[in-house]
């Protein structure tokens, strides 16, 4: 390709998102020797997932609530800075963070989806609006939820800007669009899922969706109601040589299967890589991972595109290693499954047809049909979530942030579809606040980085750490693999067997991927740190059991013998504080069933902060039922992305969360209190 070996100008590097760059001035013997160069404190303390662009020593980069920045690459200079106002009430239509993964870059433009649900392109030197759409159309059949939000970078192809969305946790139809780079006039549409009635959309999946998926769904499911799911929240990968745009699609909406569609079909294209063209938005060929989904197992994950010997001979393949814990390499001309192997522990299928790629599932493992409580390895936040992979062709191996999270999945007895909060039909039951389980439990949690060899179909080596839910990867020319770590270390490995040479304490939990770039013959590699995303807000005590749960968002930029040096370490930005209230015990338990549902996938499971949202059994406004209503009722705090329920939850429900969370703030204070003193 003819891209600059000093620059980063796309998601993934080149087109391919392969992850590596060439460069080797850092390498396996002074990597020893790299230091800070610069950062900068970003004005959001949410999660920071975003991979920075950087074209000829300027960089582009998005921090939570898709604001944006120009940055001199070598010293850091703000040169623009800008910020769609993303009203704080659609926080509450997304599952996981009000993140934003990167923009995308094109003769002079700069594309960025915002998480209300706009596509905007600025100029890339002034930072100046150039043109916004809505990417939600208002026309088309969307259910009845339309809870819709969009984190993920745009891609560009042949002059086409694409965007998907995220919602399906709460209720949306999957679709996603096609835009003129110059213009932003909507070229094409493609809905990943039937329009519930089965009537055309007007768009470019009008014939595929008619004739091949709507017999996969059952025509009187709850899907109908809800959407379907089917979110391409994430991957997008565009490859020039078969002229092909693969589609990473996700998960059903609601989860459960039984519901969604009465235990009946494939559910096309839920948990399917989708080809279609660029230019027009129509369907070649599809392959689905996860038929009738039930457990949050989206094909969403990051997609790779690799020449690889197979067999003596050299094939063009995607490589996706998605929730569902099998490492999949298809044909990525045609679709053809050529191999799936997993990666990580899996018992909800025995394996993969050979022939097909298609799961022999475990019967218990229906659990939305059993009625049974199924122990799901791995869980619904997946064997790999979107923390990018990378890949060098140093070595040959794709290096997957790897994690395992059991999951206990069950149908909700009695489930309604509600407008706010998730729709899962699973039920809401967390963990016990028994220290004992917690530990045994946390057990069976793990976080790892794993090389894999994509031609043996095997391990090569692993890299353990002491969490899941760890960032995203870069590979270097100079055999270096690097990655951030939930605990707050930057660290740097050899890339041919995993030895730790360099480590960083970045003082906050880092998700997002490492990019590296060159600048008047100096290489640097830069970071957004800032601890975020699904897990530390609903995780829990999980999320809580090693973490350092403190949120410091910032971009890190490093290069050798760099000498600049963070403030010091803040921790615990948030001081346990008892409740002085009494509470009804009754009052308290109805409160807890209320807050699972509504409340949990924010403010944490059994309401355990996670360390980035607040962490409600500490919050002022327990002290007096008014203020809390003020709050959870009325919307007080909207603008912070705390919106009101009180069109949803009734005054007495309210009053209930208010009452659980007063209980849980007696019964945890000793022994939060005494956790953070340790620190
Ligand atoms: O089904 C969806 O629409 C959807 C959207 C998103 C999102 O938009 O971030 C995530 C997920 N699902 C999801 O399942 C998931 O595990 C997840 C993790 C994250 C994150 O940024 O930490 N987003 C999402
Ligand atoms: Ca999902």
């Amino acid at each position: 390709d003819d891209i600059s070996p000093a620059d980063w100008p796309q998601h993934g590097r080149t087109a391919a998102e392969q992850r590596y760059s060439p460069l080797s001035q850092i390498n396996t013997e002074n990597v020893k020797r790299l230091g800070l160069a610069w950062y900068e404190d970003f004005d959001t303390l949410r999660g920071q997932e975003g991979t920075p662009l950087i074209i000829d020593g300027v960089m582009y980069l998005t921090t939570n609530w898709s604001k944006v920045e120009a940055l001199n690459a070598a010293t850091g200079e703000l040169l623009w800075r800008y910020d769609p106002r993303v009203p704080g009430n659609v926080a509450v239509r997304g599952c996981c963070d009000t993140v934003n993964r990167g923009a995308a870059y094109w003769k002079g433009k700069v594309f960025v989806g915002t998480f209300d649900g706009r596509l905007i392109a600025l100029n890339a030197k002034s930072g100046q609006l150039e043109w916004s759409v809505d990417t939600i159309p208002h026309d088309a059949s969307l259910g009845k939820i339309r809870s819709y939000t969009v984190d993920g970078a745009p891609r560009v192809a042949k002059g086409t800007v694409i965007i998907g969305n995220g919602g399906a946790e709460f209720g949306a139809r999957g679709f996603v669009s096609g835009f003129d780079a110059e213009t932003g006039k909507l070229k094409w549409r493609f809905f990943t899922v039937p329009a519930p009635d089965n009537r055309p959309d007007g768009a470019a999946s009008d014939e595929v969706l008619q004739k091949k998926a709507y017999r996969t769904w059952s025509p009187t499911g709850g899907w109908t109601e809800s959407g379907g799911g089917g979110t391409v929240w994430d991957s997008i990968v565009y490859d020039p040589e078969t002229d092909l745009l693969f589609l990473g699609v996700g998960n059903g909406s609601p989860w459960n299967y039984q519901v969604r569609s009465k235990g009946i079909g494939s559910n096309l294209f839920l948990g399917s890589i989708v080809a279609i063209r660029p230019e027009t938005g129509e369907y070649v060929w599809h392959f689905q991972e996860t038929p009738m989904d039930q457990w949050d197992f989206t094909a969403s994950q990051p997609i790779m595109v690799l020449d690889l010997m197979l067999n003596g001979r050299k094939r063009h393949v995607l490589a996706q290693a998605p929730k569902n814990g099998f490492f999949y390499l298809l044909d990525a001309q045609t679709g053809e499954f050529i191999s799936g192997h997993p990666y990580t522990d899996v018992n909800w299928c025995y394996g993969l047809d050979p022939k097909t790629g298609r799961p022999q599932m475990v019967p218990e493992a229906l659990w939305s049909l059993t009625g049974e409580t199924w122990l799901g390895v791995p869980g619904s936040l997946g064997g790999h979530n979107w923390a990018p992979m990378a890949y060098s062709p140093q070595t040959g191996y794709v290096y997957i942030p790897a994690q395992q999270l059991p999951e206990p999945f069950k149908s909700e007895k009695g489930f309604k579809m509600g407008r706010m909060g998730v729709n899962l039909g699973i039920d809401m039951a967390g963990l016990p606040d028994d220290p004992k389980v917690l530990e045994e439990v946390g057990k069976g949690v793990k976080g790892w980085l794993e090389a894999w060899d994509p031609v043996a179909g095997k391990v090569a080596f692993r890299v353990p750490h002491t969490t899941p839910w760890n960032g995203g990867v870069l590979a270097t020319g100079g055999s270096l693999v690097f990655q951030g770590l939930a605990t707050g270390g930057f660290e740097a490995y050899d890339a041919r067997n995993g030895q730790a040479l360099y480590n960083f304490d970045a003082h906050t939990g880092i998700v997002a991927p490492p990019v590296t770039y060159e600048v008047n013959g100096r290489q640097y590699v830069a970071v957004e740190v800032g601890w975020g995303g699904v897990f530390p807000l609903m995780g829990g005590a999980l999320a809580r059991l090693h973490n350092t749960t403190t949120n410091h968002s910032r971009m890190l930029v490093f290069a050798l013998d760099g000498k600049a040096a963070l403030p010091a370490e803040i921790r615990d930005q948030q001081i346990p504080l008892k409740s002085r209230q009494s509470f009804d015990p009754d009052k308290a338990q109805k409160g807890y069933a209320v807050y699972q549902r509504y409340c949990l996938a924010c403010h944490g499971d059994n309401a355990v902060g996670g360390g980035v949202l607040p962490d409600l059994r500490w919050s002022g406004a327990l002290e007096d039922s008014t203020a809390f209503y003020s709050v959870v009722g009325n919307g007080a705090l909207t603008n912070y992305g705390m919106v009101g329920f009180g069109k949803e939850i009734s005054h007495k429900g309210i009053e209930q969360i208010r009452q659980f969370l007063i209980s849980r703030s007696v019964s945890s204070f000793s022994h939060e209190a005494g956790t953070t003193k340790d620190k």
